[in-house]
């Protein structure tokens, strides 16, 4: 009976699908069809993200928690829609905020955008440095086709939601995760086709890709136009490493030890290179850029190695943000992006709360260099081109203007906006749609709206505070509306029927509405065809797992808790998520 079915179902999906993606199925593939789950290539081809491994086996589901969070998230996602489709094509805040800045600031001196020497900054003197604003001085058309390398622990979802809030006001496209995934199935090299829409193509034009990757720089020119601005951002690996090791405390390599001193002075022993997720322990930033991050064998080979990787990210990416330095760091980009104020206007995101932090003494801040060398080398390089960018280019008093600007605006925003003005503890976050996505042993922190805003207010407050996970599940839907609803309708059949007899037959019976749902719609794309497919194939598949949040579709609506099995005091009085970064929960069931 399973094979007549496989066989059904792949002949169904090769008729279905556009001729341009028929492809010969390679022999693995036949040999794999013994296992229901492989029946589609495009599953066959999906990479794993491997976070979900973190996860012990044989853990039990909490199936109260998940029915909230899909709850929790339902809510989200039909704000998230409501806020996106109800953006008009120009973001009418922009009037009512440059009038609350131009208030507090109409005795000083305003910063002239028409300024020559801010349009033109003097061409840069050092040959390596590529950050120019010489076609912007000349043009200055504000950018729209960009890639953002989201580094891991560097401010850069603070820098996505400035993306987000740009591109959705602007209408533009997101290049989003296949699936509606939440990132681009890292840590696997990037390849076009993870991105929706790509295999099927039922996008034209990809604008934003800014999702976490570990970036293939011939793979993303596939997909991005020729005139995309590319940047990303670093940190200190000092500082990283103590937020990495207190987020990714139920990784391998730091799951047996205590503390970063105890990881660092054992030399490393329990970082063992071919387990899965142990990438997050070592120059997470060289790896990130997609090169090599495995330790120098001694300081010819560091030097070696480093200058290959200063060379291949200078060579990409023609601006690197400084996340010590991010309001510089965000003057920079308005420049390189010729965009406004208002759109590099943020809060900090992401954030941990005092109480998770762990200061590092002097020692431990050398071996985290030392540990971390090609890491460290990066950041040095990047942070001296930095200062250099700036004095070849704004200079540093016109710099200085407009970071006050920025930050007196952001003053000016959180009042506007905040309850209490500021960061709270994800305990203390009424709204449970707008809490952030808590992991490992990190304690993150989100805001309040205050109440009584009008709507346009509302509107622009709200998507200044919402969290990674909450806003690319809203863009996924605004820009895929068909896909989402029924990923939605599939997750909530599958959470229901969990714990019921009916399981099985459930997520069977999913497949088959899939069908009857694109079947019955005549506007659906081919596109979202394809991915309905793999999306019930995701959920046969599923049938298969000992939990199916591995490669399910229901990944943003499944949660296991952990507890640490070491780092007791401050873990194993709360269970940890660790099922699946940065999967959106009911961060209240953490403690
Ligand atoms: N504006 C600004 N300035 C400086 N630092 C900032 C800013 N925004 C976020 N952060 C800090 O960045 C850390 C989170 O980084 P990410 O958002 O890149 O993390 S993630 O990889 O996406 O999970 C996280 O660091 P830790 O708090 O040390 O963990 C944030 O506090």
């Amino acid at each position: 009976a399973r094979s007549s079915k496989v066989l059904k179902l792949v002949s169904e999906q090769l008729v279905r699908m556009p001729a341009g993606i028929h492809r010969p199925v390679k022999r693995i593939d036949w040999e794999n069809l013994r296992n229901l789950w492989s029946v589609s290539p495009a599953i066959v081809e999906e990479p794993v993200d491997q976070h979900y491994f973190i996860q012990r086996r044989g853990e039990s589901v909490n199936p109260h928690l998940e029915e909230k969070r899909d709850q929790v998230l339902e809510i989200a996602r039909k704000k998230l829609t409501s806020i996106t489709k109800a953006v008009p094509a120009i973001e009418p805040n922009k009037l009512l905020l440059d009038q609350e800045v131009a208030k507090q600031f109409q005795h000083q001196p305003d910063i002239d955008e028409n300024d020559p020497e801010i349009q033109k900054p003097p061409p840069s003197d050092n040959d390596t440095d590529k950050y120019t604003l010489k076609s912007e001085a000349v043009t200055c058309q504000p950018k729209k086709h960009i890639v953002f390398l989201k580094t891991h622990k560097t401010a850069s979802s603070t820098i996505l939601n400035i993306l987000y809030r740009y591109g959705d006001s602007h209408n533009l496209t997101f290049a989003l995760p296949l699936n509606m995934h939440s990132q681009l199935f890292y840590p696997t090299f990037f390849a076009a086709h993870f991105v929706e829409g790509v295999r099927t193509r039922s996008v034209k034009e990809f604008h934003i890709l800014c999702n976490h990757m570990r970036f293939s720089s011939q793979e993303v020119r596939k997909l991005m136009p020729k005139d995309t601005f590319y940047f990303s951002i670093l940190r200190n690996p000092v500082e990283m490493m103590e937020s990495l090791f207190v987020y990714y405390k139920a990784i391998p390599a730091f799951r047996v030890v205590k503390s970063l001193d105890e990881f660092l002075i054992q030399g490393g022993r329990s970082y063992n290179t071919s387990v899965p997720n142990n990438h997050y322990a070592r120059n997470i930033l060289t790896f990130d850029f997609g090169l090599d991050n495995t330790a120098p064998v001694n300081d010819t080979d560091l030097d070696r190695r480093s200058a290959e990787v200063i060379t291949a990210v200078e060579r990409d990416f023609p601006l690197i943000l400084i996340s010590e330095y991010f309001d510089e760091s965000l003057v920079l980009l308005k420049h390189a992006l010729c965009w406004s104020l208002d759109d590099i206007s943020s809060f900090r995101l992401n954030s941990r709360s005092e109480r998770s932090r762990r200061p590092l003494s002097a020692e431990t801040a050398e071996r985290v260099k030392q540990w971390n060398s090609l890491d460290w080398r990066l950041y040095q390089h990047f942070n001296a081109t930095f200062w250099k960018r700036i004095d070849s280019t704004l200079g540093r008093t016109k710099l200085q203007r407009e970071v006050e600007l920025l930050r007196a605006k952001r003053v000016k925003l959180e009042q506007m906006c905040l309850q209490g003005g500021g960061a709270v503890d994800p305990a203390q976050v009424k709204d449970s749609s707008l809490k952030p996505f808590q992991y490992g042993a990190a304690v993150i922190q989100g805001y309040n709206l205050r109440p009584g805003l009008n709507n346009d207010t509302f509107r622009l407050c709200q998507r200044l505070i919402t969290p990674e996970l909450q806003y690319t599940s809203g863009l996924y839907t605004k820009q895929f509306p068909q896909l989402a609803a029924a990923r939605v309708a599939a997750a909530k059949k599958i959470a229901a029927s969990r714990n019921s007899a009916m399981h099985r037959a459930v997520k069977r019976n999913i497949e088959t509405s899939v069908h009857i749902a694109v079947t019955n719609n005549t506007n659906t794309a081919i596109a979202d065809e394809h991915s309905l497919h793999v999306l019930a194939n995701s959920v046969v598949h599923s049938e298969r797992q000992d939990s199916f949040e591995v490669h399910s579709v229901t990944k943003h609506h499944t949660n296991k808790e952990i507890t640490g099995n070491s780092d007791k005091n401050s873990t194993q009085e709360r269970a940890i998520n660790s099922n699946v970064h940065k999967e959106p929960q009911e961060s209240a069931s953490l403690r």
